[in-house]
Parts: structure tokens; sequence; C-alpha cells
């Protein structure tokens, strides 16, 4: 054909495109130039380092020091880069960015991105809202797009994050710079419709999922194939990897390919190298980045190393590297009586009622209680709440609610700590004491974020909750005091009283909320900064409304972790394991499961338990285990005569803990002669009195069951031995039996006839019917 054509005059016109490069062409050599520039990028490793050197690494970075090389690698471009554009990204990703208004890297940006692109493992760590989403997005679509991804080579990258709402988030940003990317990526998110999504899922090249769900279509979904897999990323990678969601995790990463690239980010990055192990994270670089100035701070954490022992009590001090709080934040704490925590925040919310803020509670039963409180209340401004047990999709409206408006009070459990970037978000009030400094972090970071300004408030009750004050300290966290003035504090109690009298549904709501309160301060392991017996009972009941103390009764069990997992001759991750499994309460545990009962039975776990809604949307699979416990426990319990443990907790009504196995109850009680004894000797003698009688009684079942058994069976051999004696008698006189047979038919067990008639008399006679019939018949036919 020739690579010219003729014009319409006839003139020979050259080829119109023998030299220009074809989209393909062009993208190809932008592959391979991308390629080129990053196989020079050092790694931190000498410097910036997650397992301790041995020596002869230490030896070598010594001599790389001394050879003034470690200066040379730091001087690399790549290092140097404050733009995008300065970074090797395809014109794809850039065009992306800019038309999202992202231009300038940030800290983390500026340090992990080099690296990832580089294809290496990466554990990051830097403040809330300091831009991780971006730092794990942008290398996962250039890693995709410089292997040409596309529908036929299936799942490429998967982002695991705890909450719905964080993935929602994550996949926002993800459609957003990647508008010009020809990847397909998809949400999996619970709460949604499985069905709708199943179809979709094993087409996708990027998919933002919460574990459970995840897991749910890998155990579902055929084709869902996860073998291509070429980058998993963990957002909020240690809350991914606790005790909550262990179970999951591992049950994924057994779906997942070895060769792959693993990157973990986190504002409290785990350092544990235990659950990192599971991850077989191959040599990763350890990326942090402090909030001040956005320096790099890993020099000082160098010495720092991750601890190899799973941590008890304190987890923070060994496991979690806290990299600080944003520059942004001004922190401040007041303390102040429980009792008196509603009037104060109260009267913080009336005195800012133009700011958006956040009110962090622990339970959702409280953030219900005091929303609904406080609307009757009406205090001047929106408010609004969120927590694990509402539906979804009134969920997701709290939310973009919360984004949308200017103005307004978000009541939040935990689910709303981690990740969620609220824009202008001034306050973030935490009137509950936060488990650990890794939740206080992420709580405050949902304000300051990026490079705004904000505020955080903690209110801790006076007594052992001042110890958290020493776990901020310990992580070089900066928090002032702020004295409470009480002249303008204005008590609410009265009102609440009033609200609460004159309105059942919130009665329930209260005297559930109090009972959930004092639960969830009792499962804290941190028994420093918690401790129920602290409590003042009647004035928080008073607090919260209530002219009586709703009766709280938590069953004890045994503190250690490590001796409970020794008794049962386990090991205590494969004891933590089984904790897990307790669907119900992690529902209790934050806030809303469906027990109505006055009287709240606590078990006391040591075990981290999964926050959210949808950790036990996505433990389905464990509730069944920890329902069939429950089922033996309660069996268990019936036997002993329902006597509740001698090692039980029991609160009075003026709130003093006392024993189970102390309590003297009154001579009115039914089980009063079992009940009455003074201490654990008499205790224990009354509970094995009733075990001894209970098995006399089973005992004595058996042996009626088995004599009415053996009466039963000697009615029939006396019947058959009857129709025995019939056949022998007839069989003489047809002559069709041997000799033999006749003999053994005659001295057969006539004699036990005899020994049977008074207890089977009715058969007997039947039989002596049945007999004379016979005759009759044999008479009949031989005549
Ligand atoms: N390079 C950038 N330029 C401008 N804005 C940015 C940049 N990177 C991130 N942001 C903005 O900063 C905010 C916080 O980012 P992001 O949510 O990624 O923070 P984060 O570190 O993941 O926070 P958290 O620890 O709470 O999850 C977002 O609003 C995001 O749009």
């Amino acid at each position: 054909m020739g690579g010219s054509k003729r014009s319409r005059s006839g003139r020979k016109r050259a080829n119109p495109v023998p030299n220009k490069i074809s989209a393909r062409q062009r993208e190809e050599a932008e592959i391979s130039r991308i390629e080129q520039s990053l196989l020079e990028v050092p790694r931190y490793s000498s410097r910036y380092q997650l397992f301790r050197p041995n020596r002869r690494q230490r030896a070598k970075k010594a001599m790389v020091e001394a050879a003034g090389e470690e200066e040379e690698t730091q001087q690399h471009h790549i290092f140097r880069a404050t733009r995008f554009t300065d970074f090797p990204l395809s014109s794809r990703t850039l065009d992306g960015l800019a038309a999202a208004n992202y231009t300038e890297l940030t800290g983390i940006q500026k340090t992990a991105i080099p690296q990832a692109l580089a294809g290496r493992d990466i554990l990051a760590a830097a403040p809330t809202g300091s831009g991780k989403t971006l730092a794990f997005l942008i290398p996962l679509l250039e890693i995709l797009w410089r292997k040409k991804w596309n529908t036929l080579d299936r799942l490429g990258a998967l982002i695991l994050c705890p909450t719905r709402e964080l993935g929602i988030q994550i996949f926002e940003v993800l459609r957003s710079v990647a508008r010009r990317h020809t990847i397909s990526a998809g949400l999996v998110i619970g709460g949604k419709d499985f069905e709708a999504e199943r179809e979709k899922v094993a087409r996708m090249n990027v998919l933002v999922a919460t574990p459970g769900r995840l897991l749910h279509h890998m155990d579902h979904v055929i084709e869902f194939d996860c073998s291509n897999l070429q980058v998993l990323v963990l957002d909020e990678a240690d809350r991914i990897l606790d005790m909550g969601f262990a179970k999951t995790l591992d049950a994924i990463v057994a779906n997942l390919p070895k060769e792959r690239q693993t990157m973990l980010f986190s504002a409290t990055q785990t350092k544990n190298v235990k659950s990192l192990a599971r991850l077989s994270l191959k040599n990763p670089e350890y990326v942090a980045v402090s909030s001040r100035s956005n320096k790099d701070i890993a020099e000082a954490q160098n010495e720092a190393h991750p601890s190899e022992t799973p941590s008890n009590g304190d987890k923070e001090s060994n496991e979690i590297d806290v990299v600080g709080t944003p520059g942004g934040l001004r922190q401040s704490y007041a303390i102040i009586p429980g009792s008196e925590k509603l009037s104060v925040l109260w009267s913080f919310i009336k005195t800012h009622l133009k700011s958006k803020m956040i009110v962090f509670l622990s339970t959702g039963k409280q953030v219900r209680f005091v929303f609904e409180t406080f609307c009757k209340l009406r205090p001047g401004m929106s408010l609004l709440h969120i927590h694990g047990n509402m539906k979804q999709l009134k969920r997701t409206d709290m939310y973009d609610l919360f984004c949308r408006t200017k103005s307004a009070v978000l009541f939040a459990t935990d689910v709303a700590s981690r990740g969620l970037d609220f824009p202008d978000v001034e306050w973030v009030i935490q009137a509950d004491c936060p488990d650990d400094v890794g939740t206080y972090i992420h709580r405050v970071g949902r304000t300051a974020r990026f490079k705004a300004q904000g505020r955080a408030m903690l209110f801790l009750s006076q007594g052992p909750e001042e110890a958290f004050l020493k776990r901020l300290e310990s992580k070089n966290v900066q928090i002032h005091q702020t004295r409470i003035n009480p002249q303008r504090i204005t008590d609410i109690t009265p009102r609440v009283a009033a609200t609460v009298a004159s309105n059942q549904e919130l009665k329930k709501l209260a005297q559930k909320a109090f009972m959930f309160y004092i639960k969830s301060v009792y499962q804290q392991s941190d028994k420093d900064v918690f401790d129920v017996r602290e409590i003042d009972y009647a004035k928080m009941a008073k607090s919260y409304g209530l002219s009586n103390v709703p009766k709280v009764s938590i069953k004890e069990q045994n503190n250690d972790k490590r001796q409970l997992a020794k008794r049962k001759n386990t090991t205590v991750f494969g004891y933590q394991l089984r904790q897990q499994n307790r669907g119900r309460a992690l529902a209790e545990q934050h806030g809303d499961s469906s027990d109505d009962s006055e009287i709240l039975t606590i078990r006391k776990s040591n075990a981290v338990l999964p926050a959210t809604e949808e950790d036990v949307d996505e433990y389905n699979s464990g509730v069944q285990n920890g329902y069939n416990q429950r089922k033996r426990k309660k069996r268990k319990l019936d036997l002993l005569g329902k006597l509740p443990s001698a090692n039980r907790l029991v609160f009075t009504d003026d709130g003093e803990a006392i024993r189970a196995g102390d309590i003297v109850e009154s001579p009115s009680d039914n089980d009063t002669s079992d009940r009455e004894h003074g201490g654990i000797e008499d205790y224990a003698a009354a509970v094995s009195r009733k075990l001894n009688k209970a098995a006399a009684e089973d005992r004595n079942l058996e042996k009626r069951r088995v004599q009415s058994l053996h009466s039963r069976r000697k009615v029939k051999d006396r019947e058959r031995n009857k129709i025995a004696k019939e056949r022998a008698v007839e069989s003489s006189v047809h002559s069709i039996s041997s000799a033999e047979e006749q003999e053994s038919m005659m001295f057969s067990p006539l004699g036990e006839d005899e020994d049977s008639v008074s207890t089977a008399s009715v058969e007997i006679e039947d039989a002596a019917k049945i007999e004379g019939d016979e005759k009759k018949a044999l008479m009949i036919l031989n005549s």
C-alpha cells in the first residue's frame, strides 16, 4: 500500500504521520523514563530503621557515614522535591492532582512517596491531617499505571480501612486524583447491598474496603480473584492490626499473594514486630514525620526499636509510636467531678453557639442520651449524633450534614475518631476520658487538619482519671490545664431530671447510658486511670436525671490474660483471638445491644475489643461462637441453681462494690437456706451441697428410668416365649420340628414367666387371649 497517498490534485502527498508518536508509544516512553529515574532512589535504611541493625549493618553504616555517602544519598533530587511536579509521576496523575488543587507536598508525602514509588514496603507515621491519604494513593495509581493494569488483570490494589465513613472518604479522594486513569475502582463497605456489590467486585482493579465486608466477598464470590494483587495498603494500620480485626485480617491476607508491596499508614503507627510479621513485610522502610515544622523525626526514633513482646496494660509504651499532634492544635484539659460533666458540657456549648465541634463520649447509649436530652433542652444550635449502631443511611446522612454545616455539635463515639476529614472543625471536646493515648491523638486530630488551627478540650473526672495526664506526658503531648469558673457553669441537673421524669423513653435511655458508662469504665485495661470504685454512683445517676441508681452487677473474671492463657494451656495470642469472637460484647461496648434488662451483667475482658458497629457486623462469624459459649455458661449456671460466682462484684444502691460471696441476703429471699452465708467457705459449702443434691436427684431419676426399661424388656421377652411355646405345640401336632427343636422349646424360659406376672398382668392377659384364639384356629384347621 505504500507510505504515501495521492491528493485529489494527483500530487503525491507525504505520509501524514511518519514521525508522529502514537499515544501508546508516548506513554511507554514516559513509563521507561519514570522507571529509570526511580532505579536510583536510595533507601532511608541507614537512618530510618524498623529493626535493630546487626553488627555488620552498623559497621557498614559507620563506613558509609565516614565516607560522606550518607549526605550524598540524601542529596538525591527526589528528596528535594517540594511539589508534586518534582516527582517522577505520570501526566495522568499530575493532571488529577492539579485538577483537585493539590500542588505542594506535605512532609509525609515528601518522604513516603519516593520509597513507595520505588516499590518498597512502608511503615509510615505522621500526625493526623497531614495528608497520608495521598501519600498512599499516588504510588498505588502509579504502580498500576506503570504495569499497564486493565480490567483483565483483576484486582491490583487493595486499601483496607477500619470504618465505613473512612472508606467513603478515601474512595472520594481516589476518584478525584485518578480521574484520568483508566482503571476501575470500587468501594466495599458494610451496611450496603451485598448482592449489588458481588456482581462488580470481581471486575475491580482497585478496592477500598472495610475488612469484614471484604472477607465476606472473598468467601462468597467465586470469581473474586486476588491472586494478582500488587499493592496492599492498611490505613489506620495499628487499628486494623490490633486484636479486634486480627482474625479477619489474617483470613484476608491468606487470600493474597506473598509477592506484593505492603504499605501501612497511621498517626499512631504500630511497631510491634509480632503483629507486623503477619503481613510478611519485606525489609520495610520506616517513615516517620513529626508535626513540628514537618521535619522527619526518624533520627530521634532510631533508638526506639519495636517491641518483640505483646504488651500488657500500657499499650502505647511498647507498641505504638506516637508522632505528635498537629502543629495548629491547642490542647487543654479540665478536672471536673464526673457528676458535673453534663452541666459543664452544656455551658460550654451555650458559650460557643457559632462553633463547629465534636463531642466524644464512651458509648453509643451515652451519645443517644446526651443528644436526646440536649435537643429537648434546646441550646440554640444544630445538634447531630453518630454512633456504631445507627442505620448506615442515617450514619452517612449525619456525616454529610456535619461536613456541610458551618456550626453544629456532633456527639460521637470513637466511630468518628479515626481518619475522618470533617472540614473546619474548631473544637474537639472529649467529655469522657479516651481509652489510651492513641485514641486521644486520633480524636483531637479531627480538628487542626492540614494547615488549619483547632482547639481540643479534655474533661477528666477528679480522681484516678487524672493519671491520664501522665500517659500524655510520656508521649510528649503538650496539654495545659483550664480552670473552670463555677460562676459560669449553669447547673442543668434539675432541668435534666424534669425532662427525664416526663419521658419514659428518655428515662430508659438514661438508665442504659448510666449502666453502659459504668461498664465501659470497668472494661478498661488501664486500671490506674479507670476505676469504677471511684465513681460516685448516686451523684452520677442524679446528673443523668435519675432518682434511683440503676442496679449494675459486674462479673469479675481473672484480670491477667497471661495467667488465664497459662491455665488454659494456650498462648496469650490464642486467648485473645477467642476473646475477639464475643460479638455481643462488642455491640454492648459501643452502646447498643438489645439487652433491655434492668440489671446489667458485665464480663470483664482485657482483650482489645473492636471499636465500631461494623466490627460487630464484620465479626458475625464470631458471634455464633460467642453465643454458644454463653449458652454453655448459662446451662452451667442453671446447674448451680443459678447461684452467681463468689467472685462476682455486686454494686449496692449506694454504689459500693461487694463480692457476691460476701452477701447476706434477706430472709424473704427464696433461696435463704443456701444463701445465708457470711464468707467464702460457707458459700463454697452451700454450692457443694446444692451440687450434691442435684447429683443425687439425677441418680434417682436415672435409676427409675433403667428400671422401667428393664421391666418393659422382660414383658416383651415373655410374649416372645409364649409365642415360641405355642409354635412348639403346633409343631408337635404337625410333626414339623425336629426332636431337638421340640426339646429346646419345651425347656425354654417358661420358669421366668411367673416372675413377670405381677409387673405386666395386662400384657399377659392379652397374651392368654391370643393363645386361646390361636388354639381355636388350630382346632378348626385340624377338624
Ligand atoms: N498536598 C496537599 N495539598 C493540599 N491539601 C492537602 C494535601 N495533602 C492533603 N491535603 C488535605 O489535607 C487534609 C487531610 O488529609 P488526610 O485526610 O489525607 O490526612 P491524614 O493524615 O490521613 O489524617 P488522619 O490521620 O486523620 O487520617 C485533607 O483535607 C486533604 O485534602
